[in-house]
């Protein structure tokens, strides 16, 4: 690895650690997503798009269409996975961990997880999750996401990362991401974010608790992109769970 990709890797991790965890959690409390932002530099966001014309780096490539997932094209990364992505999904996962905890615990869910990402794969191992999830996708013109969940297997992390790699008004128009929050006896609630290129965007990948009268119930939340009015949209995916297949 160069020392200059090292420093840009070092830099980016440093901003996970100087985030206002306080203020995050209570977004991701309140409204199952927060934002991070400016944590990639543009040079680094600049790479990961070059890298997705670099085969060796995947191991699954999904043309959208095909499977009425929307309208693009997403590759997996294999393991190993690029040190800056390796290095995000292992400095952040601890920040998350009590706050999945939480939200397990107010919902009475059996499942607990690990403080550390590695001790969490070692579950996900147990369970044949070996592979990895992390993916870019890559949409163009009138390209868009179905409103979904990540969930790979039985073993999940509940959180998730995207990190908008293109940006936005100027690679592309549209494109944004939308949450939908299904509250039990009620219609969904739609909420949309325009990330900037390099901000890291942590959400919810199936629920959220919400407080009512008689202590906490779950909503369960889905999310998706907007189709791509002009341009090329990239995006990076950072799933904690391992995958079956
Ligand atoms: O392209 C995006 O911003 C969202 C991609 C997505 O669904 C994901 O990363 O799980
Ligand atoms: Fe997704």
């Amino acid at each position: 690895m160069l020392l200059s990709e090292q420093i840009q890797i070092e830099t980016a991790i440093s901003k996970i650690h100087a985030g206002d965890w306080g203020v995050i959690t209570e977004q991701l409390h309140q409204h199952g997503f927060a934002k991070i932002e400016q944590v990639l530099s543009s040079t680094q966001c600049e790479l990961l798009k070059q890298m997705y014309s670099q085969p060796e780096h995947y191991r699954k490539t999904v043309e959208m269409q095909r499977y009425r997932f929307g309208l693009g094209e997403y590759k997996y990364f294999t393991y190993p996975l690029p040190n800056l992505i390796g290095r995000i999904r292992h400095e952040l996962y601890p920040y998350l961990a009590p706050i999945a905890n939480a939200w397990f615990r107010v919902l009475r869910l059996e499942r607990s997880f690990p403080s550390s990402h590695t001790e969490f794969l070692q579950q996900c191992h147990q369970h044949g999750q070996t592979l990895a999830t992390p993916l870019i996708l890559k949409y163009g013109q009138g390209g868009f996401n179905t409103l979904h969940q990540d969930l790979y297997g039985e073993v999940y992390f509940p959180l998730q990362l995207v990190i908008v790699l293109s940006q936005p008004n100027v690679d592309f128009t549209g494109g944004e991401l939308v949450f939908t929050q299904q509250n039990p006896r009620a219609q969904s609630k739609a909420m949309v974010m325009q990330p900037q290129q390099g901000d890291i965007l942590i959400f919810t990948t199936q629920f959220k608790p919400e407080k009512g009268s008689q202590g906490y119930y779950r909503v369960n939340m889905k999310h998706g992109v907007s189709p791509v009015h002009q341009g090329e949209r990239y995006s990076l995916g950072i799933i904690f769970h391992d995958a079956l297949s």
